[in-house]
């Protein structure tokens, strides 16, 4: 276990106030306070009231955006959680959205982007909101992901979501999926499959599992867009005309990216325990494997930022919040504090 006055600084945004969020952020930062000083942003009279109604011993302290801005995150023990206050627009009804509130969930990512580019924090952590909250509150958003991108001027990132296949299973492994495109209807989904982008993506995967991984010679393995992976064009030509070149450029720059494979059949052990990292080509024909297989301990990665964000593999979850405190799991959240701290000690190392 790391001493605690070494123990790196994560920011958790705290999320969609009327979800889950704020729940198992608490929990989750005062579960893992002797491993990691967890800096919670969002409304302090809000979380204050909710970390007294599940645990009337977990202590906070409230810290400054202005004493950060001057002089950094000071040096705090074990024996707290901090938490940055970003008040909210409108009283909470656990379970009931309001689009009032939809700006201040925004402005805790602009904070957390902000000291983690300043060095205050070693990495972020964000728990769920509701993307058409923010919607509704006027800022065009469709996620976490690309917000991030273009709050840190990154014009390409990746999202992978991680974790371990039950683990009581003889065949227990890591199972790891990226995807080629984030949220876009299904019908733009083709066209935002080219060569260059495809071979963007897959640089990222290789730099960042090498990077922020510890991984020597990561192996990809890439599906096909179509069923059967086209059948040789006779069910679309997107592996043909696209998917392919694309695997051919990458492994020509050294990366071990094999493919494009049909999705329904290599998601089966024999294929994944030779693998680190599936990249599938859209959200729902990668994701629902990885949670059916993970769900409750996988964990969401942004790769390609200037930062290392991770993430729950969750939503707000609102019927659970509706339903009072202590319905929610708080597994993928502290999986989501865990990988950070991984990802901070593996770049670390990579950097010496
Ligand atoms: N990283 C993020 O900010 C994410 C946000 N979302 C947002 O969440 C909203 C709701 O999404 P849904 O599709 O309803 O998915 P959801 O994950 O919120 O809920 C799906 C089901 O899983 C259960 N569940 C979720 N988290 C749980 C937990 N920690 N413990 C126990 N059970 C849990 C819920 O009770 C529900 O039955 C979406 O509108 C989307 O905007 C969704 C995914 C990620
Ligand atoms: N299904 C994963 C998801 O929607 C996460 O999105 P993001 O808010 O992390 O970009």
């Amino acid at each position: 276990m790391r001493q605690a006055s070494t123990r790196p600084a994560i920011a958790i945004t705290t999320g969609e106030p009327a979800g889950i969020g704020p729940e198992i952020s608490i929990r989750a930062a005062w579960a893992m306070r002797a491993q990691v000083n967890c800096v919670l942003l969002g409304d302090a009279a809000f979380l204050a009231l909710t970390a007294s109604l599940i645990d009337p011993d977990i202590k906070l302290a409230a810290l400054s955006v202005q004493a950060l801005r001057n002089g950094g995150l000071p040096q705090f023990g074990p024996a707290r959680i901090c938490v940055i206050d970003v008040p909210l627009g409108a009283h909470v009804v656990p379970g009931v959205l309001d689009p009032a509130n939809g700006r201040a969930v925004l402005a805790t990512l602009d904070l957390a982007v902000e000291g983690a580019r300043a060095g205050w924090f070693d990495a972020m952590v964000t728990a769920p909101l509701q993307k058409s909250t923010i919607n509704d509150a006027g800022v065009a958003f469709s996620g976490h992901t690309e917000y991030l991108a273009e709050q840190t001027g990154t014009a390409q990132v990746v999202m992978m979501l991680a974790g371990e296949t039950a683990p009581d299973t003889p065949d227990n492994y890591a199972l790891r999926v990226a995807l080629a495109t984030t949220h876009l209807p299904l019908k733009d989904v083709s066209a935002a499959i080219t060569r260059a982008g495809l071979g963007r993506v897959i640089d990222i995967i290789d730099h960042d599992l090498k990077t922020k991984f510890g991984m020597a010679a990561p192996r990809i393995l890439v599906t096909g867009l179509n069923p059967h992976a086209g059948e040789n064009g006779y069910l679309g030509r997107e592996e043909i005309d696209t998917i392919t070149p694309a695997l051919e450029a990458a492994r020509a720059r050294g990366i071990d990216a094999r493919g494009p494979y049909p999705a329904d059949t290599l998601f089966q052990p024999k294929y994944l325990l030779d693998a680190d990292c599936v990249l599938a080509m859209y959200h729902d024909q990668g994701l629902p494997v990885l949670k059916y297989a993970t769900f409750g301990r996988g964990v969401n990665i942004t790769l390609g930022l200037p930062l290392i964000r991770t993430s729950v593999d969750h939503g707000t979850a609102l019927d659970l919040a509706g339903a009072g405190l202590g319905q929610a799991d708080c597994g993928s959240m502290e999986q989501a504090i865990r990988t950070a701290l991984q990802m901070v000690d593996a770049q670390r190392a990579s950097q010496l």
